[in-house]
């Protein structure tokens, strides 16, 4: 019986005090305690104040710095994040000295990002050294900040609760490294036995291919699976906040939802897709090709076997999870498209150059829509390019919410029939509705002020208290 290798996301982290008593203690004793290695993200929010807001884009030290002539307001938002990592770490730790050696952790590795700025700063102000080309390195260094003191913490709190954890840094703080993923996480766990000890992992791990640079926010996940695959994990675990449940339960009523008991890689690739991250895209590819099953268990509920994650096809057609996400409709209509071919390609280029993410799209014989996560911001800057390829087209973009109603297996459950009628039932309009024929997913064009009650109704209709409405229609 070997190890598993267990995640902890950020909305979860930050009731690491309810944590101590429910994961990582509670009733075990030395010989279930043990065996299990951990993997945290930053506490809820941080990480959006060192780089931007994941959602709302807002700016955070990142962004500022990127920004920054000779303005200083990065200045401001470091100390912005280190008022919050300290009242974070105050909320959760119980013993004065702990909170002392967490306070002088933050003050250290602020400061130090601090100085580390202001010098690169003062050398780009030479005309040999472009600070640009030092951005993706101090995103790296910041966003490594988070999970650096959120590690720190844990291990401080178990430690004074009689635990023999181990704080394993894979940030690379201060090291002249350069060194693959495989092998940073490699030489950090050599010598470290889980089955004596609790490893406490950093889910940013500073590597040469530069973890942000290829997997970008969520990159806590992609540690996570490296590790479990790294180290022969006998399963690997994401522990949440909820249990993975038929919808949000923040959205529906934690009494209304149902928790799934299993699932596949597929719909955990349509849930990423709608911005609702189950599971890192190539976090699951990782886990999936080193043969390592995943499991998503409710952090707070740890006697619950969760949703069992794998390769395998439902039994019988069922709806599984009904979620949405805000999106931007790009549409692009030119009379002259009929039967000429190369609009969609250069649509696409224009996407790609201004790293816009598309969730959806459809056409018709003179009009391209795509759907876009993305901020109007960027969007003004693909409008103008693709008026200045296209001059003759009517280029529009339209503020919309995308509703989606996913499963192993849709098929004869006439998802988009009864969806569209859900809709109208509860007086909203469907702007649109599409369905693939591989039957994975229902999507639903909604405005935006709908979209929550169109995610309940959706719920209700699918899933709802109606057991067998879970069933194929007979
Ligand atoms: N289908 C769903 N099942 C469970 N939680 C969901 C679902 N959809 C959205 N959520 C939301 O995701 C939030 C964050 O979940 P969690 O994965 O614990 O956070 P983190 O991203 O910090 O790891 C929850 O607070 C919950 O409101
Ligand atoms: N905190 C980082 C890393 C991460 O994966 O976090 P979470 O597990 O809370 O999504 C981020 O937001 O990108």
């Amino acid at each position: 019986m070997t190890h598993t290798v267990e995640k902890i996301g950020g909305t979860s982290m930050s009731r690491l005090d309810a944590l101590r008593d429910t994961l990582f203690i509670g009733d075990r004793d030395d010989d279930t305690l043990y065996g299990r290695i951990f993997v945290v993200s930053a506490f809820g929010g941080i990480t959006n104040l060192l780089l931007e807001h994941k959602k709302t884009g807002e700016a955070g030290v990142y962004a500022l710095f990127a920004n920054a002539d000779s303005d200083h307001g990065w200045h401001e938002a470091l100390d912005r994040v280190s008022a919050a990592m300290i009242q974070a770490h105050d909320a959760v730790l119980d013993h004065d000295a702990d909170r002392e050696q967490a306070a002088q952790f933050v003050q250290e590795r602020i400061e130090g990002a601090r100085n580390c700025l202001i010098d690169l700063q003062r050398l780009c102000s030479y005309g040999h050294f472009r600070l640009a080309e030092h951005m993706l390195q101090i995103r790296e260094l910041l966003s490594g900040l988070g999970e650096a003191h959120s590690a720190m913490t844990t291990t401080l709190i178990l430690q004074r609760h009689g635990v023999n954890a181990r704080l394993v840094d894979l940030s690379g703080w201060r090291d002249d490294g350069d060194v693959t993923l495989d092998e940073r996480i490699n030489a950090a766990m050599e010598g470290i036995d889980p089955m004596t000890e609790m490893p406490i992992v950093t889910g940013y791990a500073q590597c040469a291919e530069g973890l942000m640079r290829e997997y970008d926010r969520g990159y806590s996940e992609v540690t996570f699976s490296r590790l479990a695959a790294l180290t022969g994990a006998r399963e690997a675990i994401i522990h949440k906040e909820f249990h993975l449940s038929s919808a949000d339960p923040n959205l529906v009523g934690q009494e209304n939802v149902r928790k799934l008991g299993r699932t596949n890689y597929d719909v955990a690739d349509q849930l990423s897709n709608m911005g609702m991250e189950a599971i890192h895209p190539k976090a699951a590819k990782t886990l999936r090709q080193a043969e390592v099953p995943l499991r998503v268990t409710n952090a707070f509920e740890p006697g619950d076997p969760g949703t069992l994650i794998d390769d395998q096809p439902a039994d019988a057609a069922a709806v599984e999870i009904v979620t949405g996400l805000d999106i931007i409709a790009l549409e692009l209509f030119e009379q002259d498209m009929v039967g000429v071919k190369g609009y969609d390609a250069a649509i696409l280029d224009v996407l790609t150059r201004h790293d816009v993410r598309i969730v959806s799209k459809v056409s018709n014989a003179n009009t391209i829509t795509h759907y876009l996560d993305t901020s109007l911001k960027a969007m003004r800057r693909v409008e103008k390019d693709l008026a200045a390829r296209y001059p003759q087209a009517l280029i529009t973009s339209r503020k919309l919410a995308l509703a989606s109603v996913i499963g192993r297996d849709l098929s004869g459950l006439s998802v988009l029939t009864r969806g569209l009628q859900a809709i109208a039932e509860n007086s909203m309009e469907a702007i649109g509705a599409s369905q693939g024929p591989r039957n994975v997913d229902t999507q639903f064009i909604v405005e935006r002020d709908d979209l929550k009650p169109v995610i309940k109704a959706l719920h209700d209709v699918f899933i709802g208290d109606g057991k067998q409405s879970l069933r194929r229609a007979a």
